[in-house]
């Protein structure tokens, strides 16, 4: 384990095979729909990266990279879009996939901006979902796991750009991190 963390809360082994149950359940959902998937750049990179390939109908990918003022571990609401879509996103079905929805701030301004384009329709895929933390009523569409409110790094998930290339996911301690 790294001595950074608290605890380890999902092992590789179990994140595969949870990401194996939701691209199966996403392949029953989309037959015949070619949905695009939309990564949330950067912590949803290893997550959309292991469900594309368990997702067996036609689908595209694209990404998009958004931060949210701040640089301190919480979210501020306020988000600016750093890298947009390549193309138009009108009349299709979009599967947005996040590493994780915590206060539902950035989601919120996600789905809203999204559906402005005329997405025919917007679903939300999260690998984690943090529900103490809400602070505008949202709910992800589909959710690998429910986390308690710590704050949570590896497999994508960063703090201060560091941990994503665990391939396990646990807690900080306390001592590493600054709110
Ligand atoms: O529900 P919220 O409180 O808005 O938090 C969730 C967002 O925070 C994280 O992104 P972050 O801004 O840390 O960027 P990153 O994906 O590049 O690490 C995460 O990837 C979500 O997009
Ligand atoms: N890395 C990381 N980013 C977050 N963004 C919102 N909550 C979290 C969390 O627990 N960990």
């Amino acid at each position: 384990m790294h001595p950074d963390l608290e605890e380890i809360l999902f092992t590789e082994e179990q994140l595969m095979k949870a990401i194996g149950e939701l691209g199966a359940q996403l392949s029953h959902d989309y037959k015949d729909k070619n949905p695009l998937f939309i990564c949330v750049l950067k912590g949803a990179v290893m997550f959309m990266a292991d469900l594309v390939k368990r997702v067996d109908v036609p689908m595209e990918m694209d990404f998009m990279a958004i931060s949210s003022y701040g640089a301190s571990s919480k979210s501020s609401g306020v988000v600016r879009i750093l890298k947009d879509l390549d193309r138009s996103v009108e009349g299709r079905d979009l599967v947005i996939v996040e590493d994780i929805v915590d206060t539902g701030l950035t989601l919120a301004y996600l789905k809203e901006n999204l559906l402005h384009r005329r997405a025919a329709s917007v679903k939300v895929v999260t690998l984690f979902d943090k529900p103490e933390g809400r602070k505008v009523e949202i709910k992800p569409d589909y959710c690998c796991f429910e986390v308690p409110n710590a704050f949570i790094v590896g497999y994508g998930l960063d703090y201060a750009e560091h941990y994503r290339n665990l391939p396990f996911v646990g807690v900080l301690k306390r001592d590493v991190y600054v709110e």
